[in-house]
């Protein structure tokens, strides 16, 4: 028994440059930890709420904090995270902030990791953990919610899958992101960044198909691996009374947005597609699936935003194959593992993620290390990002 003698909380930036927070805790024999918040800016309708840090902060003091400090085992994370539930007391951590309570979980599960004298990947995931390593997702080229003035896919992301190691894989990511900031350059595109560090050109999707295509094809070849990509359409943020906006282009109805992403599937071979469809659109996701989920993963972020329930629907449904996990949306560590293993136990692939808005905490990575989870979208380039990415290489160092 090892109970958290002390928990603070603090205002600091994020990669957008608001406000987020961070919990430090603190354990009875010197054990530390700190965790920080990510935020979204395409968030989920049925997303856990986040708090502005403040009064976030505030209500956590007020509440979470007491029924914690003295009474809490910092080992025990699932006692630290009932523990966030109870005293939040309502089903979408609105009580206390889905914000504190994210940076109090994981800074609790570093602070038991370090009580024990384990990393962190090992305390989440236990002894026999840490010899699967995820493919990492990296956003090349976007748009959407993420940057103004460029594509309406909010994500083209280089999927290294035949990648020997994750060390390689990252490397490979970054080579990519390379490659298409010369080829823009060749085309006289201006290539502005968005939010995660991917390229923000003013160029249609159909350009940035092909210009992704060829620059994973390249690097691919380069280097001796295949490298495949896929897309976060993010389509919910693009879906207005019943159709699919594109600017540029004519909008789609949902029938006709199947067609395309299926299309699309096929012609670049692509490894992986998130939120082609609205987030409340389970039965047009499981057409979707039916039609080429047995050569693609189709990823619902939007449509579970890591939620058991939700998740169990989506099962029920056979809506899509691959679940996407954000900590945050959810609230705390514990639930996040919980939809990582319903989807496990159910054939569904999780990829653990990253927000467009991003601290320097590492949590994901030994998340999804410690859970097993095939795939990590964490960006591939730029300082929060390559946190993450850093941090898989040391692990893998590691083991
Ligand atoms: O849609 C997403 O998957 C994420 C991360 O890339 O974006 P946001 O954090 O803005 O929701
Ligand atoms: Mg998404």
């Amino acid at each position: 028994m090892t109970l958290i003698t002390d928990i603070t909380l603090r205002r600091i930036l994020d990669s957008r440059g608001n406000a987020t927070v961070e919990a430090e805790v603190t354990t009875e024999s010197g054990g530390f930890g700190r965790g920080a918040a990510p935020s979204g800016a395409s968030t989920g309708e049925h997303e856990a709420i986040e708090l502005p840090a403040e009064e976030a902060i505030e209500k956590a003091e007020a509440e979470a904090v007491p029924a914690l400090v003295g009474e809490v085992d910092a080992i025990d994370q699932r006692a630290v995270d009932d523990t966030l539930h109870e005293v939040d007391g309502t089903d979408d951590f609105s009580g206390i902030g889905a914000n504190s309570a994210v940076a109090i979980s994981m800074a609790a599960a570093k602070a038991g990791a370090d009580e024990l004298g384990l990393p962190l990947f090992q305390h989440l995931g236990g002894t026999f953990r840490g010899d699967q390593f995820p493919t990492p997702l990296g956003n090349v080229v976007g748009g959407g919610e993420h940057a103004e003035e460029a594509t309406n896919i909010q994500e083209f992301l280089s999927a290294p899958v035949g990648a020997p190691s994750v060390t390689e894989a990252v490397f490979a990511n970054a080579q990519v992101h390379a490659r298409i900031g010369e080829l823009l350059e060749e085309r006289g595109v201006p290539a502005n960044k968005g939010d995660e560090g991917a390229w923000a050109p003013p160029i249609g999707d159909d350009e940035a198909f092909e210009i992704v295509d060829q620059a994973t094809t390249k690097v691919g070849d380069e280097l001796g691996f295949e490298i495949s990509f896929g897309l976060d359409m993010a389509a919910a943020e693009m879906y207005e009374d019943g159709e699919y906006v594109y600017e540029g282009e004519d909008n789609r109805s949902t029938a006709e947005q199947i067609d395309y992403v299926a299309e699309m599937v096929d012609e670049y071979d692509m490894a992986y597609v998130e939120d082609p469809l609205d987030e409340n659109d389970f039965e047009a996701f499981a057409e979707l699936t039916d039609r080429v989920g047995d050569r693609t993963l189709i990823c619902g972020d939007d449509l579970y935003v890591t939620n058991v329930e939700r998740l169990q629907e989506g099962i029920d449904k056979g809506s899509s194959n691959s679940i996407l996990i954000k900590p945050n949306q959810i609230g705390t560590l514990s639930d996040a593992v919980d939809a990582i293993e319903l989807g496990a136990d159910n054939g569904i692939v999780s990829a653990v993620s990253h927000r467009s808005g991003e601290t320097e905490d590492t949590t994901i990575a030994h998340l999804a290390v410690g859970a097993a989870a095939p795939y990590i979208k964490t960006g591939t380039v730029a300082g929060e990002r390559t946190a993450k990415l850093n941090e898989l290489i040391r692990i893998e160092e590691q083991v």
